[in-house]
């Protein structure tokens, strides 16, 4: 697939195949594309040339309005949380799809099975990624790592086949990042979803991946298991950006082995 804006070209014949219930990384430098192949996949931007096949259905352009009834869900790069909702209102903005008018209504206050349905989901999805006791507080009020957490539910509780997820350890600390890593591996664990994961830790992206992209000026550089993309010599070059030598590897590259 191709994508471009105006004369800038974001990616060019970037082929790529993530087999269901796999972590698929999706790495490379600053502008690589990653972010752009992840707004194509959910339907923000069309490509110019190519397809995105989701299960057996072929689109063009990947329908947005359509995704949650595709099964996918995806996380933003850049907080994207209400302040005006607690947490668990937050996360019920996941299921929204579902009833555009007024879900949020049904799960606090009316009766009703969808509204149970969905208070359950939300209450089961909290208990998941262990905010339950931070289900009635604002975003605004928890640190960045626990609102990515919050982001996160948000984007399980639909119970997505496919679950995109721009950086979603960004900023965070170490510790932060382990529980990160454990929670995203316990959702594919659990329902079986299918992960494709924009990361730049590599440590993070060696420990968690079955396979992993790497994307270099729009293209695709290598694709294979992470013992095989670090040992990459045009991976290790498009990182270092020098030439090779046979005993130098990146010493974040090297970290993760
Ligand atoms: N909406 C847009 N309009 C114009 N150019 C864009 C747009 N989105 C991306 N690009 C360009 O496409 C290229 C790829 O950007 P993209 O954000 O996909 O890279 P990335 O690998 O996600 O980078 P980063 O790691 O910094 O997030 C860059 O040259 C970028 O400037």
């Amino acid at each position: 697939m191709s994508l471009a804006f105006g004369g800038v070209t974001a990616l060019t014949g970037v082929d790529l195949k993530v087999a269901e219930g796999e972590i698929f990384s999706v790495i490379g430098p600053n502008g690589a594309g990653k972010s752009s192949l992840i707004n194509v996949v959910s339907g923000l931007y069309r490509p110019n040339a190519g397809c995105v096949l989701i299960g057996r259905k072929s689109f063009a352009a990947v329908p947005a309005a359509a995704l949650a009834s595709l099964g996918v869900a995806r996380t933003f790069q850049n907080l994207a949380l209400f302040n005006g909702l607690d947490v668990a209102g937050n996360v019920a903005m996941g299921l929204a799809h579902q009833d555009r008018t007024g879900l949020f209504g049904q799960i606090v206050g009316s009766p009703g099975a969808r509204a149970e349905e969905a208070r359950s989901l939300v209450t089961e999805i909290l208990a998941f990624i262990e905010l339950t006791a931070i289900a009635d507080r604002a975003p605004g009020t928890l640190p960045y790592g626990v609102r990515k957490r919050v982001e996160l539910a948000r984007a399980l509780v639909s119970r997505p086949k496919l679950l995109l997820l721009d950086e979603p350890m960004a900023g965070m600390n170490a510790a932060e990042k382990a529980d990160m890593v454990r929670f995203v591996r316990a959702a594919r664990d659990r329902w079986g979803a299918t992960v494709v994961l924009i990361e730049h830790d590599i440590g993070v992206v060696m420990e968690i991946s079955d396979r992993i992209a790497v994307l270099d000026h729009g293209r695709k550089i290598a694709d294979g298991a992470p013992a095989e993309v670090r040992d990459d010599k045009g991976v290790i070059d498009a990182y270092l950006g020098v030439a090779h030598d046979d005993d130098e590897i990146p010493l974040e590259l090297a970290g993760a082995a």
